[in-house]
């Protein structure tokens, strides 16, 4: 789902503007230190996915946004990890980029070697996501132009300051 990593930092940077203090959970990194024990296997996903909510609760209770870049491709995780926040706190962003735009931007070469059968259960190749059925907010590519990280945070900027969550 490439574009996760570099948008939750281009929203950072656009909420460090506006004097919020946030933080980036992204799953890639987790998965080096707190999570290293877990595989891509479902439930695994779903303990990194779980563990990932908890830990943004402790920074919400600090009053530091998280923002949680990870694939999370099952509904049922999402939606345990929603029911985890108070109304209201828990904001779903849908990365609706097509498969075939991300498998041009593959950095670490996983998609090719997913398609050559060496990684198994790959998501969007051998392995499900499931879009939401709803959300807060939907990132999407308009028509062939692509829209730029920027554009995007500042989507989600813009949702922010309409629903009074920026407000000092
Ligand atoms: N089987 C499989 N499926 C999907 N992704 C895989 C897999 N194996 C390794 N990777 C790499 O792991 C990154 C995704 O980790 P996440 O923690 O975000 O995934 S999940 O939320 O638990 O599904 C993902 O990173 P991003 O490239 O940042 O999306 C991949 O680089
Ligand atoms: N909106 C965009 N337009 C063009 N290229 C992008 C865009 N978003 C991300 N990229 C590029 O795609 C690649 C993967 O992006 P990344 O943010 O690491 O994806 P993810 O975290 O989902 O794996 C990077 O090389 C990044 O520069």
């Amino acid at each position: 789902m490439k574009g996760k990593s570099t948008v939750a930092c281009a929203l950072s940077q656009g909420l460090h503007m506006r004097g919020r203090l946030t933080y980036i959970l992204d799953g890639d990194n987790v998965r080096h230190g707190l999570n290293r024990d877990l595989s891509f296997e479902a439930e695994d996903r779903a303990e990194n996915i779980r563990r990932i909510a908890e830990v943004a609760k402790l920074f919400a209770d600090a009053g530091i946004i998280c923002i949680a870049s990870l694939i999370s491709p099952y509904r049922k995780d999402r939606d345990a990890c929603r029911a985890l926040f108070p109304e209201g706190d828990f904001i779903e962003v849908y990365m609706d980029v097509p498969l075939h735009v991300c498998e041009n931007r593959d950095p670490k070469g996983l998609y090719k070697l997913a398609r050559a059968g060496k990684i198994k259960g790959f998501t969007g190749v051998d392995d499900p996501y499931e879009p939401p059925l709803k959300c807060e907010i939907v990132l999407q590519q308009k028509g062939t132009d692509s829209v730029t990280p920027g554009e995007m945070a500042e989507t989600m900027i813009s949702y922010l300051e309409e629903k009074g969550y920026l407000q000092a």
